[in-house]
């Protein structure tokens, strides 16, 4: 039986991610087996908006979608095997990708390209292929150049709409309102900034000044502040010393990310958040994708907002990211061509 508290957690989870609308969709995620996967397809399941799960991977996918599918909520839940992704992905409305392998210490997310990017390529090239008006949300690594690589895969196959592709930066967004929080003294609820650009190192660019709290932060605190939100990824590899890289956190932060894209899907306005999309912002300086706060709905991307004022701090770090994240899109985009 559940604790008292934990029973309490479920319900708030499950109430954080309810709305009035009715469940109608069908979500696949592949990589399921996986780190992110399970922890993900459990709270996928706990989603109300979710009406079938779809769990596929090339190995252990079956053994997850039983487990889960045993938790009382009202969604069906099946697992594919490695031969089944065709009948995994069909009639999905939206797709999530956590296929891929982790970081180890010393590595960088970009060390992580030659493996990760002909997985990511291969399941792009199926997803436009059976589910071509699917949302794609790309969680493996490096994401500043796995999302270019999915829309050139699906522009190849004459299928790319850029309102229906998203790189998960949302950790970003987690991360950086409980830092903030620790250090200003404050439930994270009131410190959520947003954090634009790409997802790693100097590409992640948190607005602190764009919160009340954050405003206040300067000297050391500032700095070390900022080098946390945007290495908090290599904290977590190195406490886990070989055994991988975020899975836990990273999984609520897809899982509220689906549930953001869900709620824009079901109609429901004002659904706002960062992610990592095809974007007109910095294209003029040759940086093609670009996350910055979008507003979500039935298509997808309804709107992108402009990343708002900036403290000098803030453009500096802005001019750091650019070329970085270019030749992370090119990469990308090269190895498509
Ligand atoms: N966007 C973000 O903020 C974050 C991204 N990540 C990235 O997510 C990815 C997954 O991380 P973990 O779950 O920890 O790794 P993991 O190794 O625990 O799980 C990856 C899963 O992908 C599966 N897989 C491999 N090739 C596949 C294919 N062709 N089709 C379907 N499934 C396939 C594996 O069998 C495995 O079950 C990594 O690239 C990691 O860097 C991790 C944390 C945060
Ligand atoms: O650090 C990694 O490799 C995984 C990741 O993207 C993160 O935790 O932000």
């Amino acid at each position: 039986m559940l604790s008292r508290s934990a029973a309490r957690l479920l319900t708030t989870q499950t109430r954080a991610f309810s709305t009035t609308s009715t469940r109608q969709t069908k979500v696949a995620v592949l990589g399921a087996g996986g780190g992110i996967g399970q922890p993900l397809s459990l709270l996928l399941k706990i989603d109300p908006l979710v009406s079938s799960l779809s769990l596929y991977d090339i190995r252990g996918a079956p053994g997850v979608a039983a487990d889960v599918s045993h938790i009382d909520t009202d969604s069906t839940v099946k697992g594919y095997t490695a031969d089944q992704l065709d009948d995994a992905l069909d009639g999905a409305k939206v797709v999530v990708i956590p296929a891929g392998v982790p970081r180890k210490p010393g590595m960088t997310r970009d060390d992580l390209f030659n493996t990760n990017a002909s997985i990511v390529r291969d399941l792009a090239a199926s997803v436009g292929r059976v589910a071509p008006e699917a949302h794609i949300l790309v969680i493996s690594n490096p994401v500043n150049s796995t999302v270019p690589i999915v829309a050139k895969t699906l522009e190849k196959a004459g299928v790319f709409d850029p309102r229906r592709l998203f790189g998960v930066t949302s950790l970003d967004v987690v991360r950086a309102a409980r830092f903030l929080g620790e250090v200003s003294g404050n439930d994270p609820k009131n410190t959520v900034i947003p954090v634009v650009g790409g997802h790693s190192g100097a590409t992640i660019v948190p607005l602190l000044s764009q919160n009340a709290y954050g405003k206040s932060i300067s000297g050391e605190t500032y700095s070390k502040l900022v080098h946390r939100i945007q290495f908090g990824g290599d904290e977590v590899v190195k406490a886990k010393d070989g055994a991988g890289s975020a899975t836990l956190s990273m999984a609520y932060a897809g899982a509220k990310f689906a549930n953001a894209i869900l709620r824009g899907l079901n109609g429901e306005k004002g659904v706002i958040t960062p992610t990592f999309v095809k974007s007109e912002l910095f294209a003029d300086q040759g940086v093609d994708f670009f996350s910055s706060n979008v507003e979500l709905g039935k298509n997808g991307v309804e709107k992108i907002y402009p990343v708002g004022p900036l403290s000098a701090e803030e453009q500096k770090l802005l001019e750091a990211c650019l070329p970085d994240l270019k030749k992370n899109i090119e990469k990308g985009y090269a190895f498509v061509a």
